[in-house]
């Protein structure tokens, strides 16, 4: 299955494979809170808004209607100041199955997700609540992270590098390239640990353009 190949590989093998198709997928500035944090699985997507004259606004009520395995994907504009999740909601996630959170913003009660090992990733954390500060605007739609459009069922794929969003029309073809790139360098350190030259054993495997562009 295509979740659990993506599973054994690493972002930095699936970007390049990204990079071969000529898709944009890395969304930069998003980071792990423990570099253990490893997440995969369709893109489950929330987009929050600065609250209206209303007022009304709340954080995570939508996390009941999450199936497990699926990576909530939030979309907070990239705001720093405010969260959008936080430990309450890492402790729901956890005992349901769903494989982590990538925030285009940032969380508190980070502890609680270091003690449940829950993969967050995030643009960082600070404390002070989105309650009565964001408004949730939209769930299932499409979100944009740095100009990368990331639709449901995407595949995410999250470790310590970072977060990538695979399209998931584009998942099988990039799967096969990402494996294929992880046995070429794993090519590459055998033959340089068995005594040969890193230069040649990168020129022999073509290390150099294993992400280049092409349409092969
Ligand atoms: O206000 C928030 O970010 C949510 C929160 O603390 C929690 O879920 O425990
Ligand atoms: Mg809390």
């Amino acid at each position: 299955m295509l979740v659990e190949r993506l599973r054994a590989l690493p972002t930095a093998a699936v970007s390049d494979a990204l990079d071969r198709i000529g898709v944009e997928g890395a969304l930069h500035g998003l980071a792990p809170l423990s570099n253990g944090f490893r997440a995969v699985g369709p893109a489950f997507t929330v987009r929050y808004a600065p609250v209206d004259e209303t007022g009304a606004g709340t954080v995570g009520d939508f996390l009941d209607d999450v199936p497990p395995g699926a990576v909530i994907v939030i979309d907070n504009a990239g705001r720093t100041d405010v969260t959008v999740w936080g430990g309450i909601m890492t402790e729901v996630a956890a005992a349901r199955g769903i494989a982590g959170t990538v925030i285009n913003g940032v969380c508190r009660d980070v502890s609680v997700s270091l003690t449940q090992n829950y993969p967050l990733f995030s643009r960082g954390r600070f404390m002070r609540t989105g309650k009565d500060r964001v408004r949730l605007v939209a769930v299932g739609e499409p979100v944009t992270v740095n100009g990368v459009e990331i639709h449901v069922g995407a595949l995410i794929c999250a470790d310590a590098d970072g977060v990538l969003a695979v399209p998931a029309a584009e998942a099988e073809r990039v799967v096969d390239i990402a494996e294929r790139i992880e046995r070429v360098e794993s090519g590459i350190v055998s033959a340089a640990r068995a005594g040969g030259a890193l230069r040649e054993a990168r020129e022999k495997f073509g290390y150099h353009r294993l992400q280049t562009r092409s349409r092969a």
